[in-house]
């Protein structure tokens, strides 16, 4: 067996079925604060040439170097990923969680129903700002629930693009 974890105080290795301690070393965290994961749900890969009429013409690719760009003037270390699996995306949300990062989340469609992204999110051991580019309770009615919504930090629907942008901005008042 092999393994690792981490907390605040300690952390150990397991090698050869023993368990190795260490408090010597710096825990696994965001050292510096400043990291922020832009995490994106399934479909949004797609901006740009998905449904333009209801999610703009901007493509992800330059969603992402308006998202860095952002992130560069107010001092904040952006990284954005997409990936239309919940599994991935619940495994980012892990490694938030592990390393306090702070997280701007669009779950997309996951946001409706997925309760594995929702417990997820409650792990959050830093601000985790949901974000929709469209405003969902003006949509289908299917859109009006966000499972999401009660373990998030706050959302911010509805402002387009700039939804990421204000998300940012509120990270730096949050963390
Ligand atoms: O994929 C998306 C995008 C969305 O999260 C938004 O950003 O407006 C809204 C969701 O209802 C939809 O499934």
């Amino acid at each position: 067996m092999a393994g690792r974890f981490a907390d605040s105080a300690q952390v150990g290795t397991c090698f050869a079925g023993r368990w190795v301690l260490s408090t010597t070393l710096s825990p696994v965290t965001d050292a510096d604060g400043r990291r922020v994961l832009v995490l994106n749900g399934p479909n949004l890969g797609r901006l740009g040439s998905r449904e333009p009429d209801v999610y703009g013409a901007t493509k992800f690719a330059d969603l992402v170097s308006e998202c860095e760009k952002t992130g560069a003037e107010l001092g904040l270390e952006v990284e954005v990923r997409q990936t239309d699996d919940e599994a991935e995306l619940v495994g980012w949300l892990h490694e938030a969680a592990d390393t306090k990062t702070p997280v701007v989340l669009n779950p997309a469609a996951f946001t409706h129903y997925s309760y594995a992204l929702r417990d997820a999110c409650a792990q959050r051991t830093a601000p985790l700002i949901e974000i929709h580019i469209t405003n969902p309770a003006t949509r289908e009615e299917f859109r009006h629930t966000s499972v999401v919504a009660a373990v998030a930090t706050g959302t911010i629907a509805g402002f387009g693009l700039d939804s990421y942008r204000l998300a940012l901005r509120a990270l730096t008042t949050l963390s």
